[in-house]
């Protein structure tokens, strides 16, 4: 039982709705446009903007996502499933209707164990996961008393995954929504994040005496964080008690069901709806999208690929370093998401986040210091793991940062060091194809080159008689002179190119 509630249960379902990690839209093929620095409107195909006459045609790479997703939360994968039409009147839906899977979804039954501290595991069913379209985004503007509307994101791929009422707290809901973020992230199918909009929850929430049938939902919609989540259930609770308390009559007494709104400086819910005013969706099949069948090779195929999952890495670092949970929270936090990019591809130099971990734990160990005793901060040490995975500095340099930084504590961060220690990486035009050539790093790059062309005569005359072989003693005395800031094939082309000339190998 609850102390703020006592006598009452709490029952709470959540419907997610995470935008898929592709790079196209959901049936345009155009580029998903969801970065918030581009222009209003640049990536939109004539579908997308409803046109007369254009047809869809699905991205299997968003399909390939949900089946990932559906099968991280062990979901009975459908072999058919079908898409339909949900229609409304929104300047933000171009076409008055929303595609949609509210008759066969592409997934259904599924499970998120949830672990609250001190207590065991808690099973969460899903109900279901379906794919669907995401919405332009419009901007009101009071002053002038106009909406500006963004096609950008119209039409770019949704997960709803939708959770049975199994959640009995504010802290569990948090909890639920945490979990599906990592685990989202981990599989790369969605960036998972509230604040930027490609995770938004609507949260279900009804009160009832204990051992009484549960009360009547309301539903509050589009909460952009955990925290406004939870204050939202907690308003909610006691809004619905003071409602059921009141009642002259306690056996008849309900909730009005209602759909309701979130005031983020109020930290109250407000009525947007009754149940009698719910609009009429007249949802039908969409005629011009067929049956999508999956076959039993292709999530075989899916399942052989998925990657880590949360809770095995975690059960991974608790068996190979006896880390506390504490510590495992930690590098979890670090690690989520940057193993896989877009589409589900693998980051070339993924392993990066990976990598650094065990960089890390090897060297407190050679330090003899336990992960808890470290004064790296896991904000610290994600940054570090973006400089290399970015190219800022390289993955020697990355190392030899992380060393200087568990010597020297400080509350500089990472990028801060970097520039006073000069680990800048020494770019050159040929190895990332589209740096700047007069940039001070290429030019101490093409200095470093010069002098050890001038330095190894004897080489260099090797080089050009065709002994190809030399050319890693040039570049090695480099590589060496550029303290572990230059990559080597860059390196190499840059020598070759300084040796041979550009273009007069004939
Ligand atoms: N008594 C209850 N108390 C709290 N939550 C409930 C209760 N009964 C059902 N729910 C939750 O309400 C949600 C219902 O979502 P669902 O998508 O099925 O339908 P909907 O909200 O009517 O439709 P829409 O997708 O159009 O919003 C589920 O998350 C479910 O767990
Ligand atoms: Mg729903
Ligand atoms: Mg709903």
């Amino acid at each position: 039982e609850d102390k703020r509630w006592p006598g009452w249960q709490v029952v709470v379902g959540i419907e997610t709705h995470a935008q898929i990690k592709s790079r196209r839209k959901l049936f345009s093929g155009k580029i998903t446009g969801t970065n918030p620095d581009e222009p209003p409107n640049k990536h939109v195909s004539p579908f997308d903007a409803a046109f007369p006459g254009t047809l869809p045609k699905l991205n299997s790479k968003c399909v390939d996502l949900a089946i990932r997703t559906a099968l991280a939360l062990k979901s009975d994968i459908q072999h058919r499933s079908s898409f339909d039409r949900k229609h409304y009147f929104y300047s933000d839906l171009p076409s008055g209707y929303q595609i949609t899977q509210q008759y066969a979804p592409i997934a259904l039954r599924g499970q998120l164990n949830i672990q609250m501290p001190n207590s065991s595991a808690v099973p969460v069913r899903i109900k279901q996961i379906q794919l669907e379209q995401d919405t332009a985004k419009s901007t009101l503007n009071p002053r002038k008393r106009i909406s500006n509307i963004d096609l950008n994101r119209a039409g770019a791929g949704l997960m709803e995954i939708v959770s049975e009422p199994d959640l009995r707290s504010p802290e569990e809901a948090g909890m639920f929504v945490r979990t599906l973020q990592a685990v989202l992230r981990a599989i790369g199918a969605s960036d998972g994040n509230m604040e930027q909009g490609s995770l938004r929850c609507d949260v279900n929430v009804s009160v009832n005496r204990v051992g009484r049938p549960p009360g009547t939902r309301c539903e509050i919609k589009n909460l952009n964080s955990v925290k406004f989540m939870m204050a939202a259930i907690t308003h909610e609770i006691i809004r619905q008690r003071a409602i059921l308390e009141s009642a002259s009559d306690l056996e008849t007494c309900t909730v009005p069901q209602e759909t309701r709104g979130f005031d983020e400086n109020t930290f109250e819910t407000y009525r947007l709806r009754s149940k009698e005013d719910a609009p009429d969706y007249r949802y039908m099949p969409d005629p011009n999208l067929g049956v999508l069948v999956l076959s039993q090779d292709r999530v075989q195929a899916i399942r052989d690929s998925l990657p880590e999952l949360p809770w095995e890495t975690r059960h991974r670092l608790r068996e190979m370093y006896a880390l506390s949970e504490r510590d495992i929270d930690v590098l979890l936090s670090v690690d989520s998401g940057r193993e896989v990019t877009f589409d589900g591809e693998k980051d070339v130099d993924g392993s990066g986040a990976v990598a650094m971990t065990h960089e890390l734990l090897g060297q407190l160990s050679a330090r003899k210091e336990t992960f808890t005793d470290n004064s790296l901060t896991s904000d610290h040490l994600g940054e570090l793991i973006d400089l290399v995975q970015n190219g800022t500095i390289t993955g020697t340099s990355g190392k030899y940062l992380l060393r200087h930084m568990l010597a020297k504590p400080s509350s500089l961060r990472p990028a801060q060091i970097t520039q006073q220690l000069r680990l800048t990486s020494l770019s050159s035009f040929s190895s990332s194809g589209h740096s700047n050539p007069t940039s001070t790093t290429d030019q101490e790059l093409t200095t470093l080159c010069q002098a050890a062309i001038t330095a190894l005569p004897n080489e260099v005359a090797a080089v050009r008689a065709g002994n190809k072989n030399v050319m890693n003693k040039i570049v090695g005395r480099v590589m060496r002179e550029s303290r572990g800031r230059a990559d080597a094939k860059g390196v190499k082309a840059l020598v070759e190119e300084l040796i041979l000339g550009g273009g007069d190998k004939s």
